[in-house]
Parts: structure tokens; sequence; C-alpha cells
């Protein structure tokens, strides 16, 4: 099986989750693409659902096939959300943010009663930090913002610079008109000590370690899609 392949399976494979009736959140990358076509589909089918989107982009594709998506604020708690990530860790820890739509993500993962994510089986490690992890920060200040965030991954052991991403030599923006920072971390052996200290500092908009949050994991594997529990 290829890569692309594994994502289509687990974008499929999500659909169980999916009853009929329910609020569904739609996640951002390649592999939540595959749930959104799927999604789409079974729309056209006469599934009768309510949709809201993490990101620009999820919310352009999902409408060029076809879907309607809603405001978030005017939908209240969400039944599902299906989402990729980055990396998949220890008892379901992330990292996401890796398409850059980490905030929009973690506030529809919040509002949801059921997260599931859905990863090819490159991305499922024992230890997380080999993925460089995002950190949204407002553009205000933001020198002073890194500076105090470098103190923070030196407490961690983390002996790495946060890099702005850019695109075509310019800062990348996020949906919300952040800037985010990549931090190659190597091993983060404390995902939620690192993900509190990184939260209190002020300029930091989010990261990308999403803790505690979702309740199923679809990988993908050679042999067919493998369930993971926390
Ligand atoms: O967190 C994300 C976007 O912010 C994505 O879910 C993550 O980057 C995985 O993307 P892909 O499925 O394309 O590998």
């Amino acid at each position: 099986m290829t890569v692309d392949e594994q994502k289509e399976a687990v974008g499929e494979a999500a659909l169980k989750y999916v009853k009929p009736g329910m609020k569904v959140g739609l996640g951002t990358g390649s592999t939540a693409a595959w749930f959104v076509k799927a999604i789409a589909r079974e729309v056209e089918a006469g599934l009768k659902l309510t949709l809201v989107s993490t990101s620009v982009q999820t919310t352009q594709l999902a409408e060029s096939l076809g879907l309607t998506i809603k405001d978030i604020n005017d939908v209240g708690t969400l039944d599902l959300c299906v989402d990729g990530a980055d990396e998949v860790g220890d008892g379901l820890a992330l990292i996401k943010g890796g398409g850059g739509a980490l905030l929009r993500e973690k506030l529809i993962w919040e509002q949801a009663r059921t997260c599931v994510v859905i990863a090819d089986a490159a991305k499922h490690v024992p230890v997380l930090g080999k993925f460089p992890l995002p950190i949204e920060v407002e553009p205000f200040a933001w020198k002073g913002t890194v500076n105090r965030i470098s103190d923070v991954l030196v407490e961690f052991d983390i002996d790495k610079l946060p890099i702005m991403r850019k695109k075509d030599g310019q800062p990348w923006i996020t949906d919300g008109g952040n800037l985010i920072f990549d931090v190659a971390c190597g091993r983060i052996e404390d995902p939620s000590g690192l993900g509190a200290a990184l939260k209190s500092v002020t300029g930091v908009v989010d990261h990308g370690l999403f803790l505690d949050l979702a309740e199923v994991a679809l990988i993908a594997t050679p042999d067919g899609v493998r369930i993971v529990e926390p």
C-alpha cells in the first residue's frame, strides 16, 4: 500500500463513526481530505449531517465537493471530529499543526465529544518529537515571545531554536493571522509539562501538542486499518 492509499483507507474507515444527524468537525491535511471526500460522497447519497471545518483549506475543499460548512458558533457541541496528525504517540498524545491549522483544529477538537485521529503507519511513534513541534505565536512582539519559548525549551532539556515557518521567503501566516515557529525537539519526554509551560508564555497562542483529546486512532498499515485506543 502506498502512503496515499493508507491515507485513503483510514479516511474511509472513519466513516463508521459517522451517524445520521451528527454534527461533525472536518480536519485539515492530506489524510483528513480523504475523510472529507468520503463524507461528500455519503452526503450526496442522502446522509444528513451538520459540518464545521478546521481551516480555510478544508472549507474550500468541502465546498468544492458540494458540502455546506456551518459557522462553529452556530452549532454548539459537536458529536465527532475526524482529523489527521503529524505524530501519534503513546496514549494517543499527538503532534499536529504540520499544515498550520493547529489553533482552529484544537478549538474544534475541544468542542467535540469524540475525536478520531487518522494517520498512516509511519506517524505512529514510540516517543513524540521527531516531527518539529509547531507553536503558533501572536505577531506583535514575536521576538520577545520566541526568547521566552527558548527559555522554556531549555528547562525541558531541548537545545533547539524555534524556526519561523516561511513560504516563498515570507512568514507563513495562519488562518487566524498568526506566525508559526517549528521546534525540532528530537524527543519530548514530558509532553504535558512542555505543553503547559509553552501555553503559559504570553504571546503563545497555542502549540501542536494535542494531549488527552483523541479517543481513538485509526492507523493504516500494509495489512489494513488498526484501531488504537489510549
Ligand atoms: O495538523 C494538521 C494540519 O494542521 C494535519 O492534520 C497534519 O499536518 C497531518 O497532515 P497530513 O494528513 O497531510 O499528513
